[in-house]
Parts: C-alpha cells; structure tokens; sequence
C-alpha cells in the first residue's frame, strides 16, 4: 500500500463489538497521521446460528483473512481469542495492542454474585471452558446455550429468560456496557481464554510500509502475555472452543541484589467438560520465554492428564 494516496482499509466483522474495537485502531492511526476506513467483512460467525463449537475454528476470522490475501483490505482486526493457533507465514502479526480486562464476567439477574446463585440458577455460555469452570464450582448451576451478540446476550437475563450470563468482560468494556458487570470473576475460580480481551491487528507480511506503522501499536507485555497463553493452548492440541484456560501477566520480581526486574506469571487450567475434574498449574518465567513458557505448562497439565479431559474419547 502505498501511504498518503489512499486510506488504510481496515477489515473487520460488522457486530457492534468489533466495528467499536477496529475504529478504536482507525483513530489511532488517523491520529498518527494515517488516514484509515473500515471494510465491514461478513463471516460465518454472523451468518450461522449454530455453535461455535460446531461451525469450528475459525469462524470468525477466516472470512476476514481472506479479504486481506484479496486485498479487499490492507488491515485485518480480530478478538485475538477467536484466532486459530496454526501459524499463517504469509500474513504477520504486526500489532498487539494494550489489552482490555481479560477476565469474564457475570451478568445476573438481582445483581446476585456467582456464589448467591441459588441451585437450580440457569447460566447461559455455550462456551465449553466456561461451562466447565462453573460446573466444576459444584453450585447447582444449570448451564444452557446462549449465543448472539452481546446486546442479545444481556437481554436474555434483562426479560428473564436466563437468571445470569457469563461473557468477557472486555466486550462489555467495549460497548460501553460495563455497568451491567455484576461480577468480574476472579481467574482463581474462571481463566479465562487466551488472549481474552486483546485484539490481533494483521497484515500481509510482504505489506513492509505497513508493517513499520502498525508496530507503533504494539504494546510489547500484552504480545508476551498473549504468546504464552495461546502456546498452552497450541501444546494442548485444542482449539479456541476447548475447555482450556489461561492467563498471564507481566510481574514485578526482584532479584537478590534488590533490583526489580519483569517477569512473566502464567496460570493454566483444563477441564472435563461435565466439570468432574480441573487440572490447573503456573509458572512465573523470563518475558522473553513467553512462548516456551507456555509450551512447557501444558507439557505439564498434559502429564497430569489433561489431553483425556480437552479431547475425549481419544
Ligand atoms: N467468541 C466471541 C468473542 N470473541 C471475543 C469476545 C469478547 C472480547 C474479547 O475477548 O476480546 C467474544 C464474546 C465473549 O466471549 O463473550
């Protein structure tokens, strides 16, 4: 592309969540001095209304990665979560910007926190990681399918179809609907996915001029937090639907002599799906291990047996 001839066509899907998120980076660049629009690119998340866990990987960010191969667009933005962990050569991972709260959150009916839902509470996911931590909790939750948008997904428990929704807290941060957040759930009781809460800004690896622009972008602790956390879940051999957790952080620690210095804290679960068992581990590591970091965790939760848990039956 070339950069003052003609604005920078930023692909994404057209929900609310994520045209909010990709302005959020055309404002960004429109005020480094780089002219951007969006390009609305439809996917098959958008247009089925079957699982996810169904349609399978991918389902909202294939349609997205295609238009930028076609050049239909110069700038992919997706929900880093909904990317699958195959490496794809030809396109780089030019920007991780700052991420949003990664935690999931519970929306309820009463404002009632997880632990004041009565036995026999529905609690509308049809995440099956989120499903999982909650039955595992052993609090009589009923769990049922819920997809949509987020608006729709807030309005099942507004008309009182569902008594609480779990979703990720970021999403509502982005919409602007934080106040429906009844509880931000603490990772010690729900990890959430990797990635959650950061975006994926994508480009043609040839593409060099853009390359340099998005990198201004990238904020450097969120991308090794994000590489950690989705190299478990690339060792697990599991995908963006598994029931697979993981979050990391960048820590203060110090060392003998006193001085601080950055680490990089990673925590990691996997769980059977009915919620009869959850493995969970840490481990706190060099930054710029993050990658290793992650691949050794889930060689540990895989010792301790989670591949029966995150592909069963084989
Ligand atoms: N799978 C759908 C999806 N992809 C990204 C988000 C939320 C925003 C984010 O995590 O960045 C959501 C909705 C949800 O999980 O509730």
């Amino acid at each position: 592309m070339s950069q003052n001839s003609r604005p920078i066509r930023i692909g994404t899907r057209g929900s609310l969540l994520a045209t909010t998120q990709a302005q959020g980076i055309a404002d960004r660049l429109i005020a480094a001095g780089h002219p951007a629009e969006l390009v609305i690119i439809s996917t098959a998340g958008d247009t089925s209304t079957a699982p996810v866990a169904q349609i399978g990987v991918g389902v909202f960010t294939t349609a997205i990665r295609l238009a930028l191969r076609e050049d239909e667009c110069d700038v992919a933005i997706h929900s880093y979560k909904d990317l699958p962990t195959a490496p794809e050569p030809d396109l780089a991972m030019a920007a991780v910007p700052e991420r949003v709260d990664p935690r999931d959150a519970l929306v309820s009916r009463g404002d009632l926190v997880l632990g004041q839902l009565p036995p026999g509470s529905t609690v509308g996911t049809s995440s099956p990681r989120r499903a999982a931590q909650l039955r595992a909790l052993g609090l009589g939750l009923e769990i049922r399918p819920l997809r949509g948008n987020l608006d729709s997904r807030l309005g099942k428990v507004a008309n009182g179809e569902l008594d609480a929704v779990v979703v990720a807290r970021a999403g509502l941060v982005r919409i602007g609907r934080t106040e429906a957040v009844t509880e931000a759930l603490d990772p010690v009781v729900m990890l959430p996915a990797p990635a959650q809460g950061a975006l994926a800004v994508e480009c043609r690896a040839d593409d060099a001029e853009l390359v340099r622009i998005l990198a201004e972008l990238d904020d450097p602790s969120t991308r090794a937090a994000v590489d950690a956390e989705r190299a478990v879940l690339a060792a697990l051999e599991a995908g963006c639907t598994a029931p697979v957790g993981a979050i990391a952080e960048v820590v203060e620690s110090i060392d003998e002599d006193g001085r601080i210095f950055a680490e990089l804290s990673l925590r990691a679960a996997a769980a059977a799906e009915d919620g009869s068992e959850v493995i969970r581990a840490s481990v706190v590591g060099p930054v710029d291990r993050a990658a290793e970091l992650g691949k050794d965790l889930a060689a540990e939760l895989l010792e301790r047996g989670a591949a029966a848990l995150v592909n069963p039956g084989s």
